[in-house]
């Protein structure tokens, strides 16, 4: 354990507590999500862990109590790959709390053969970013009116391969699994960045982080069973889930990170991103084209001061069928 320790850098220090603070976790009832909103109900949140699974979740839930002491533990149905559960898990959520400081966008998938979401998008860009773009669309008054708050997008290093392909961004015309995870995960880090733009520009005290949280020992790839092989083969050496939770938890739970927000944080630090994933036009355009798909008016959060777009500009792109 100390050599392991030694070869994960990046500890979240703060020691900052967290009562009567309200906090959603997405796909929390397994590695990296749940060791984070294990900490977060440390700290003496109010944790919602956001699950496909709620049975497995309920179960995950009395861990944590058990573990934490703290009761405050609630389970919800969200499955990221259904709008219709999306939307109604916000609508019970801002039914029956008052507040939100915390949003950790951390659940996903990687290498899922070709599948659809049930609203035919492409299964990663459909739950890794389309699922989380909208929860954070419907979640995003409630984090205002809670300012200073937060969101964690929990995103990786594999954006480096990514590229948006807005002809192709259903996957129709080519496919290819670990490619369609780095698009989504590329995605990611361009949602962070044209939010914190917009977030910055309203005034808003929310701020918006992404996230790689290193290389982690968990169920992430079951659907390969080659990086099953190449997890296992390094498993000692790769970070385990409570390791991979801290960058989430530093940039949820830092303080004076307020100035830092749209940036990309690895091992607690600011981490360098590809120039793809600081392009502001794909950023802008992906914003609009993901407000086009999900139904939701692209102004939802104007630049105050931005260029007007109309739509027309942003629809060259691939409708799911
Ligand atoms: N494990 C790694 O090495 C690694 C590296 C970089 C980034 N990440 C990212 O970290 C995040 C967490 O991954 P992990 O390693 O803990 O994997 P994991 O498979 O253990 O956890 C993923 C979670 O997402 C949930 N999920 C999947 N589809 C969902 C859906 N449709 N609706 C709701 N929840 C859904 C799962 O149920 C699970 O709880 C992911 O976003 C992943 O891309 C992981």
């Amino acid at each position: 354990p100390q050599i392991r320790k030694m070869l994960s850098s990046g500890v979240c220090t703060s020691t900052i507590q967290l009562p009567g603070k309200v906090a959603v976790v997405t796909g929390a009832n397994a590695g990296i999500g749940k060791e984070t909103a294990k900490e977060l109900a440390r700290r003496g949140a109010r944790v919602y862990l956001a699950c496909r699974d709620v049975q497995n979740g309920e179960l995950v839930a009395r861990e944590i109590q058990m573990m934490t002491g703290n009761q405050q533990v609630l389970v919800r149905k969200l499955d990221l790959a259904d709008t219709k559960s999306i939307r109604a898990f916000a609508k019970r959520f801002l039914e029956e709390e008052k507040h939100l400081h915390i949003l950790i966008n951390n659940a996903g998938v990687m290498m899922c053969p070709y599948s659809k979401t049930a609203d035919g998008f492409e299964m990663h860009m459909g739950v890794n970013h389309l699922g989380h773009f909208l929860l954070t669309h419907l979640l995003l008054e409630k984090l205002e009116e809670s300012a200073p708050s937060r969101v964690v997008n929990v995103s990786s290093l594999a954006h480096l391969l990514g590229r948006i392909h807005f002809h192709n961004l259903q996957g129709e015309k080519f496919y290819q699994s670990g490619l369609a995870y780095c698009h989504s995960k590329l995605a990611n880090i361009l949602f962070t960045q044209e939010l914190a733009r917009r977030l910055k520009a309203s005034g808003s005290g929310v701020t918006v982080y992404s996230v790689h949280p290193g290389t982690v020992n968990s169920e992430l790839v079951r659907h390969s069973a080659l990086m099953r092989w190449i997890w296992w083969i390094f498993s000692f050496f790769i970070k385990t889930p409570q390791q991979g939770a801290q960058t989430s938890l530093y940039c949820a739970l830092t303080e004076g990170l307020e100035v830092l927000s749209g940036n990309h944080f690895s091992d607690c630090h600011v981490a360098w991103v590809s120039a793809q994933a600081r392009n502001e036009t794909v950023a802008r355009r992906l914003w609009d084209v993901s407000c086009d798909l999900l139904g939701i008016p692209v102004d939802w959060l104007m630049m105050a001061a931005g260029p007007k777009r109309s739509l027309k500009q942003t629809t060259q792109h691939t409708l799911p069928k």
